[in-house]
């Protein structure tokens, strides 16, 4: 009898991040996102990368791992819609609802998303939840409004963090900077997305509600597992 493998989370990101080829639509132009999975995804797409036009970007990092494998990027102005943008997660659930900036590229991830017909995400098992909330969740915000957004957030229950590198606050690739934000419970993400969106000096926040999932290649013990949303 043979026994079972076990593959590691590194191994489960690299199979769905070579499943996801699959939605790729040959002479276009795909979405591409940030993270530590889409690293595995845009190996792979490098593979065949004859085959398509080229990218855009969600990050300046996933920006200079696609040209450093020979795939033009484009400009998310230049490009009126993708069929496929394909991205990871730090929370999935069921309805395809997710919370991410985990890597604090969370703003032109939902700019780019919003551009696609449909939002492949790719995650290992991990990362599927029965309800957002355990995750920190990240929000991108102008400095000069960090403290009262602490304040809107501790007033809900939520403990917000601002994120720090090196011992400075992170910069993002669009110049502001994240709060982290602890102890919330969203039980109901497009309400949720659509309140915080609102709060003054709000860039984007990390519940992707609106640009939600449309699929899901899940890394499991078992293989790739497809969840249509
Ligand atoms: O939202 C993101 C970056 O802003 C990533 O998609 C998310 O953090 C998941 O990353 P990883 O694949 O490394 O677990």
């Amino acid at each position: 009898m043979t026994a079972p493998t076990t593959l590691s989370q590194d191994e489960l990101k690299t199979l769905v991040g070579q499943a996801a080829l699959h939605y790729v639509v040959p002479g276009e132009i795909v979405g591409v996102g940030t993270g530590s999975t889409v690293n595995k995804f845009i190996d792979a797409l490098a593979t065949i990368k004859d085959s398509i036009r080229g990218a855009v970007s969600s990050s300046e990092a996933s920006t200079a791992r696609l040209q450093a494998l020979g795939i033009p990027v484009f400009d998310a102005n230049e490009v009126e819609r993708l069929s496929v943008y394909i991205d990871g997660a730090d929370e999935i659930d069921g309805a395809g609802y997710m919370v991410k900036g985990g890597g604090a590229a969370l703003t032109r991830e939902k700019i780019v998303a919003a551009l696609a017909e449909r939002f492949v995400c790719i995650a290992d098992e991990s990362k599927l939840v029965p309800a957002l909330g355990a995750f920190p969740l990240p929000v991108e915000v102008i400095p000069m409004a960090a403290a009262q957004i602490v304040r809107r957030f501790a007033a809900m229950g939520g403990q917000a963090t601002l994120r720090c590198k090196d011992g400075q606050p992170l910069v993002t690739d669009n110049g502001q900077h994240i709060l982290d934000v602890r102890g919330l419970s969203i039980a109901e993400p497009l309400a949720f997305e659509s309140q915080v969106n609102q709060w003054p000096g709000v860039v984007t926040v990390g519940v992707f509600a609106h640009q939600k999932a449309h699929v899901c290649l899940l890394g499991t013990a078992q293989g790739v597992r497809t969840l249509q949303f």
